[in-house]
């Protein structure tokens, strides 16, 4: 399909509000999209459904479910070209910096009690634009950010949300899981050899050992890589993969002992949550959920065909699903309004006005493509 027509069908899905996403993942030229054919609300029952989920924050909640079977699939190739680039533009918005900063004040008292160890708290910004069309700023996504997942999705009796993610929840293969532990920010000039001070190397650790803790009995063979400082748009983070082969478990239990992660939540877990829900003062709804390809079935064809011996074609059948967690996503409104998410790691060592900061930084990540 050309590449033209991918965009028109999307769009003309939008107009006659039917649920569809479109995304590209990470490094990849392949860009794919379900159209599903009714604008019925399919939510997850035991992870074993084929199609695309996009689950909340909030693992009580239900995750939507774009079924594989109920849908259209296209896709197209996407060319990057880096003589697009964007440049950065500052907008005006609703700044709420004394709250972040008296609620991150909030967050460190409490680890200093000794009722929690580490903590993300996250804002939301209202962002006016003049946009007005949600295909375009996704199309200016896929050209910023080629190393992110970048998607737009939509339910019309959910919403549409967009984002371009640097995090991998899971990626499974038939048996063979991996997933990232990703935290610690700093702002991206002009190097990756950078140095990471003690509380950013903390926080990452928090998130590796939480994995690791919560997936040794699922998996084996467990090999956990060094910690690597990665680029994200305009920013830098701390990431160590995680990978093992699965044993008996289903991917239903993988998902509950990892999400949500203490990257976009905290440690212990349900302390952290409990702390969350009660004192962030606006629902996350999708954003540090997660979303992705649940149960493709991918076949792939082996040709033996050895000179004159008869052709062996072994046709091998995997099965693959590849979450990423919804982070640097907004969520898009009728009213030529955003909303984006924006939240950061709190430890004992945390600084309010900097954590302030970071997610000013964070959010810039959005604000580049919504001129
Ligand atoms: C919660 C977010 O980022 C997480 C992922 C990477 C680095 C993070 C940090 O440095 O705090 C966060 O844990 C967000 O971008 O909203």
């Amino acid at each position: 399909m050309i590449i033209s027509d991918f965009f028109d069908q999307l769009a003309t899905h939008f107009n006659s509000e039917l649920p569809f996403v479109g995304y590209r993942k990470p490094n990849e030229k392949k860009l794919q999209a379900f159209l599903q054919t009714s604008d019925e609300l399919n939510t997850i029952s035991d992870y074993t459904e084929k199609g695309f989920v996009m689950a909340p924050f909030n693992d009580e909640e239900p995750s939507v479910l774009i079924p594989l079977e109920q849908s259209k699939s296209i896709s197209t190739l996407y060319s990057f070209d880096s003589s697009n680039e964007l440049p950065e533009k500052t907008h005006n918005s609703d700044l709420s910096a004394s709250e972040h900063i008296a609620l991150v004040a909030k967050g460190v008292n409490i680890i200093n009690k000794g009722s929690l160890d580490k903590v993300v708290i996250s804002r939301k910004e209202v962002v006016s634009i003049t946009e007005t069309n949600p295909i375009t700023i996704f199309k200016r996504l896929l050209q910023s950010y080629p190393t992110a997942f970048v998607y737009c999705w939509y339910h019309p009796k959910v919403g549409l949300w967009l984002g371009a993610t640097p995090e991998t929840l899971l990626s499974v293969a038939n048996n063979r899981l991996s997933t990232m532990s990703l935290a610690g920010t700093q702002e991206y000039k002009d190097s990756l050899d950078v140095v990471w001070g003690n509380k950013e190397q903390v926080e990452q650790q928090f998130v590796t050992d939480y994995i690791v803790e919560n997936l040794q009995d699922s998996l084996s063979n467990i090999s956990v890589s060094e910690p690597e400082t990665i680029k994200a748009g305009n920013l830098l983070h701390l990431k160590s993969t995680i990978t093992g082969k699965i044993n008996e478990t289903g991917l239903k239990d993988i998902i509950k002992k990892l999400h949500p992660t203490p990257a976009v939540c905290g440690v212990p877990k349900q302390e952290a949550k409990a702390f969350l829900l009660q004192n962030e003062p606006y629902n996350r709804a999708f954003y540090t959920g997660f979303l992705g390809e649940l149960n493709m079935t991918q076949k792939s064809t082996r040709n033996t065909n050895r000179r004159n011996v008869e052709n062996n074609a072994y046709a091998t059948v995997k099965t693959t699903t590849k979450l990423f967690v919804n982070l640097r996503c907004m969520q898009w409104f009728n009213n030529d309004t955003v909303h984006l998410y924006l939240g950061g790691g709190i430890t004992k060592d945390s600084n309010p006005e900097a954590e302030w900061l970071e997610t000013v930084a964070k959010a810039r990540v959005m604000k580049k493509v919504l001129q």
